[in-house]
């Protein structure tokens, strides 16, 4: 059992989440550039865990984020809902009327195709969940009295402000004080850490996060980036070099990090838009877990494959305990969401079992 999970009748919540909830908008097919309608979504990095977790995996799960009081904030609320998460933790900041001290984040992403790739542009300055002080949620409350069996947030909510590393690391101390279990996913974001100091800053600000961190979840590039691990011969592509690179890499991590009782990470090689390697390698103290491989996985949509990924690791860590198995639900819960339009998981949990099974992809009737 690689993490010991606080009972589910002792909580209310399986799974809490903190960061940023942008308005994703979307041009389809087309190019924002030339876009005359876009489509609404809603996605953050932290955020599409719960939703996963909620939705195809049918937990309970809430999001503690803060948005401005007016109608873009309601209609991310409203998306937020439908998506069966508890949006009663957001904190509503009044609306400056034109948004020049607190604002919504918006998203515009176009999904790419073949050898043209993804686009994101995001217009998130001065935004409320950027506002959020660690004395705005009383967490002792959340932890202590409503009980929440495992917390999750990351390095994109970590880099938004200077105040939400503070923010994070309130909610840790509260989650460790009462048995949570938390997860952290690096994600590290140049564009955002350059705003506030760049890498210099970003290692400054995960390093102290990662003290708190029982599942910590990233790739090479972000334990490098973010923890200032180096790892020697980085591979490009999806091959066992990848792999053993993270095995390589692992041993300094646990040295440095004893409190890491999963590590875990997508291994993607990116051969256009639309397809991608796929795999997924996840460590723990009794050894090393490997996802099924999937070359030439083809792709609808990339944006949150990882944030799948994270949520089907945390079910299959909550329900089965089994690291091989949990590894399996990332993987495949990963894949899935990558075929659907929008940042958030369309999949069903019998389709990530069955394809975890080895299901094809034959018309159902
Ligand atoms: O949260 C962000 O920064 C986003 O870009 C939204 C996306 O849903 C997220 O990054 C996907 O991981």
């Amino acid at each position: 059992m690689p993490v010991e999970v606080l009972p589910a009748e002792d909580c209310r919540y399986d799974l809490v989440s903190l960061g940023e909830v942008m308005l994703r908008l979307d041009p389809g097919e087309g190019r924002v550039r030339t876009a005359r309608s876009f489509r609404a979504w809603e996605g953050g990095g932290e955020y599409n865990v719960a939703r996963g977790l909620r939705r195809c995996f049918g937990m309970r799960t809430a999001l503690v984020s803060a948005f401005a009081d007016n109608e873009v904030g309601r209609l991310l609320e409203d998306l937020i809902l439908t998506g069966g998460v508890d949006a009663s933790l957001v904190k509503w900041l009044p609306y400056d009327g034109i948004g020049r001290t607190v604002r919504n984040g918006l998203n515009f992403t176009e999904r790419g195709f073949g050898v043209r790739g993804a686009v994101g542009v995001s217009d998130r300055g001065h935004t409320a969940a950027g506002q959020l002080r660690p004395e705005d949620v009383d967490w002792e409350h959340l932890f202590g009295t409503l009980g929440v069996r495992w917390f999750h947030t990351g390095g994109i909510y970590a880099a938004l402000s200077d105040t939400t590393p503070d923010v994070i690391e309130a909610a840790m101390a509260a989650a460790r004080r009462h048995g949570t279990i938390i997860s952290y996913d690096l994600n590290y974001r140049p564009s955002l850490w350059k705003a506030i100091g760049g890498k210099a800053r970003a290692q400054e600000v995960n390093r102290r996060l990662a003290r708190y961190v029982d599942v910590m979840i990233g790739n090479e590039e972000d334990f490098t980036a973010s923890l200032g691990f180096e790892v020697p011969g980085t591979a490009e592509d999806l091959s066992d070099l990848a792999a053993e690179n993270f095995e390589k890499m692992i041993g300094q991590v646990v040295q440095e990090y004893d409190n890491f009782k999963v590590v875990a990470t997508t291994l993607r090689t990116v051969r256009s838009a639309t397809v991608n390697d796929w795999g997924a390698v996840a460590w723990s103290r009794d050894g090393f877990a490997h996802a099924t491989h999937r070359p030439g996985l083809e792709i609808l949509d990339r944006v949150g494959g990882g944030d799948s990924f994270a949520s089907g690791l945390i079910f299959g860590l909550l329900t089965t305990g089994d690291l091989g198995r949990a590894v399996e639900y990332g993987a495949a819960h990963g894949a899935l969401a990558m075929t659907t339009p929008g940042d958030t998981s369309m999949a069903t949990r019998a389709e990530v079992e069955a394809l975890m099974a080895g299901a094809g992809a034959r018309v159902q009737r």
